[in-house]
């Protein structure tokens, strides 16, 4: 049976990029296979919990019999309207600043910056295109997946259902993702807004955008914008952007952003929106005080809403919860023990690596932990992410807070960027690496960098808390010189300073005079 893309929004515009990208990702003359007698597996959503489970299963040789099904675009959220399109407009955006900062490094910054807002959707639009043949699903079916377009659901606890096909399955996954939630602002659904799902498809840069929601969402989409041209104005609930990072480390980007020009609406709500012929007109109600700010354009990025609905989860008795998604054990099993779960649709981790390595404890629960002997557990993860501002902040495990919570006795070490040569030399020296340790021992609980790239720095850490390294083996790895991620050495050393106490310091000093 040949399948319609019409379902579900297509990605505009449709050029040679996007065109390439749909026929990856969702062939418009697909043909759905006849299905198996009997599934070991049938996996509801390809984003990347459902490609990563889809393939680990089917990709072991052992003739699993795996189905694969999607309703709108293989890859999900992240390939097509998440983390590659946003983070190809954040790098245009950094094009931007850094030649607006050129001139403390001796070259002169342009008068005029002239920006091509649709070269760099193109830009994106071609990058996105050239990485889908990877989740396409043409490959997916290469690897001797039965991959099925169209919406799915339970029709009992042994069959889901895709178009006119039933699919029978021994354990089934329900990898459905999550999507923009939709702010209860009157007005707001007249005027119209963009989401992530639409935002990608601007070819023209909003001289004026309203962004909702001081998340990593409205940040990064914020900070490239306002960098590409429009004049943004973020609206935020909280008194602090980014509320659940670190306060210092939030502190450094929330000044970054007004460095950048962009107006910041804290502590705010939003009252109702308004369309006139100036545009649309947001009222707000800050310190007791009604205002108005007009825009062109309004982007949401007010948090997620799990993809539960019309997946008939009462029929096959999965408990679920419209604000929270569906509910999972540790084990990543829902109420109904032949289904599992995995990925934005169950868990408070919302990132593509932690979709990613839940899809890994599901192949193993699902498939090889007979009678439930030897099974993964999401608990024993150590995550770390990235809020891909400029510049950005990588965390991994607890925050000072969270330990405090626990009854934890810490010690922090602070290494500021302005200390480490390599980032005087680039001129990067806001920020910091920040780690916590337990008092009197050199374990590490959690740590939090801010700098341009300490995305690329943060996997250290995580390395060492993984392998239960301490402070004193990372005071031991040679750092090349002159580097950023030297602060983490420095940050070892510290520790390593703490342990000379005036006996162990009189010692050495005996040593010295035998030497
Ligand atoms: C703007 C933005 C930027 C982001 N940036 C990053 C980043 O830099 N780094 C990072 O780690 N994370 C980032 N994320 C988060 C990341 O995209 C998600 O965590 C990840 O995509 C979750 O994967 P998933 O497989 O759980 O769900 P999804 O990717 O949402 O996939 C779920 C799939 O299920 C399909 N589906 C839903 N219902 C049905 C049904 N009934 N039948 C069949 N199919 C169905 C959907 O169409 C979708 O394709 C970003 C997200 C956004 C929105
Ligand atoms: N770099 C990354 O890894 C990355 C990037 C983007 C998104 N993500 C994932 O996507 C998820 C969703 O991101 P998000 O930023 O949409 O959600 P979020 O929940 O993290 O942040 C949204 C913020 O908007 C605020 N808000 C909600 N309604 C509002 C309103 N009416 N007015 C003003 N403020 C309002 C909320 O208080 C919240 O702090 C995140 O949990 C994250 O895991 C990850």
């Amino acid at each position: 049976m040949t399948h319609s893309i019409q379902q579900e929004p297509a990605l505009q515009p449709l050029d040679e990029y996007n065109q390439s990208l749909m026929s990856n990702v969702h062939p418009i003359d697909w043909v759905n296979p006849s299905p198996a007698a009997n599934y070991d597996l049938v996996v509801i959503g390809a984003g990347t919990a459902g490609l990563v489970v889809a393939a680990g299963a089917a990709g072991l040789g052992l003739g699993l019999k795996v189905a694969l099904i999607e309703k709108n675009l293989m890859g999900g959220d992240c390939l097509n309207v998440g983390c590659v399109p946003s983070k190809c407009l954040i790098r245009s955006s950094r094009v931007v600043a850094q030649m607006r900062e050129a001139t403390p490094f001796g070259i002169q910054s342009p008068d005029a910056i002239e920006i091509d807002f649709a070269a760099v959707m193109q830009r994106m639009r071609r990058i996105r295109a050239g990485i889908s043949p990877h989740d396409s699903a043409e490959r997916f079916r290469n690897l001797g997946i039965d991959v099925f377009l169209g919406p799915a659901e339970f029709v009992d606890s042994g069959a889901i259902a895709v178009n006119t096909h039933l699919l029978r399955f021994k354990k089934a996954v329900i990898a459905t993702g999550a999507r923009a939630t939709r702010p209860q602002i009157s007005g707001l659904a007249e005027a119209g807004y963009l989401t992530n799902e639409t935002v990608f498809s601007l070819t023209e840069c909003p001289p004026r955008l309203a962004v909702i929601g001081g998340g990593p969402i409205g940040c990064e989409l914020a900070q490239a914008f306002q960098r590409l041209g429009s004049q943004v104005t973020l609206f935020h609930k909280h008194g602090h952007l980014l509320d659940r990072e670190d306060a210092d480390a939030a502190e450094i980007v929330q000044q970054q952003l007004l460095q950048d020009n962009l107006k910041l609406v804290l502590d705010c709500s939003l009252e109702k929106v308004e369309i006139t012929d100036a545009g649309k007109v947001i009222h707000y109600r800050q310190n007791d005080e009604i205002n108005t700010v007009v825009v062109d354009e309004i982007l949401v990025g007010a948090g997620r809403t799990p993809n539960v609905d019309r997946l008939n989860l009462d029929a096959v008795g999965v408990k679920y919860d419209a604000r929270h998604g569906v509910v999972v054990d540790d084990y990543l099993q829902t109420t109904n023990p032949h289904i599992y779960a995995a990925g934005d649709i169950c868990m408070n981790w919302k990132f593509t690596h932690a979709a990613d390595a839940a899809a890994r404890i599901v192949i193993k629960n699902t498939l090889f932990s007979p009678f439930g002997l030897g099974r993964s557990k999401l608990s024993n993860l150590v995550m770390p992410w990235v809020t891909y501002t400029d510049p950005e902040i990588a965390h991994v495990g607890l925050y000072e807070r969270e330990a405090q919570e626990q009854g934890m006795e810490t010690n922090t070490i602070t290494i500021p960027f302005s200390s480490v040569d390599r980032a005087l030399a680039d001129g990067e020296t806001e920020g910091f690496v920040k780690i916590l340790h337990k008092r009197g021992s050199d374990q590490i609980l959690g740590a939090t960098i801010v700098a341009r790239h300490a995305g690329e720095m943060i996997s250290e850490i995580t390395l060492a808390i993984v392998t239960k390294q301490g402070l004193s083996a990372l005071s031991g790895v040679i750092h090349p010189y002159p580097t950023q991620a030297e602060a983490i050495k420095k940050a070892a050393d510290a520790y390593r300073r703490t342990l000379l106490t005036p006996r162990t310091k009189s010692l050495l000093k005996l040593l010295t005079k035998f030497s």
